[in-house]
């Protein structure tokens, strides 16, 4: 996914701008990917009970995801809105 969208990226007609801030944010979601896949293993390493607490970090973490998931999502809609209205993305 963030592949695609580093690729599509290089290939519209957006400014070194928008293009940089693609792929940051393309590598911000796989570094919040990665710290939500270490905070699962501590939480699972900790106990393999069910717990408030436990699906509390393991939600909180993937909460995480979620919003730079959108955050990258958010920043394709205003960059493709700026190449449809012919304005510098
Ligand atoms: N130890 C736990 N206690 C309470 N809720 C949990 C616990 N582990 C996971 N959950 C809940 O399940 C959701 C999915 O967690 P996760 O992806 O680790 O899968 P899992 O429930 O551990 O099952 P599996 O490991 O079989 O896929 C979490 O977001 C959380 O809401």
């Amino acid at each position: 996914m963030n592949a695609c969208s580093a690729a599509v990226a290089l290939v519209l007609p957006l400014s070194a701008e928008g293009r940089a801030l693609i792929v940051a944010l393309g590598v911000l979601v796989l570094a919040a990917e990665a710290l939500n896949t270490g905070i699962e293993a501590a939480v699972d390493h900790t106990s393999s009970e069910r717990s408030d607490l436990a699906r509390y970090a393991k939600d909180a973490a993937s909460a995480g995801v979620a919003l730079t998931a959108v955050a990258a999502g958010l920043a394709w809609v205003f960059l493709i809105a700026g190449v449809v209205a012919g304005s510098p993305a």
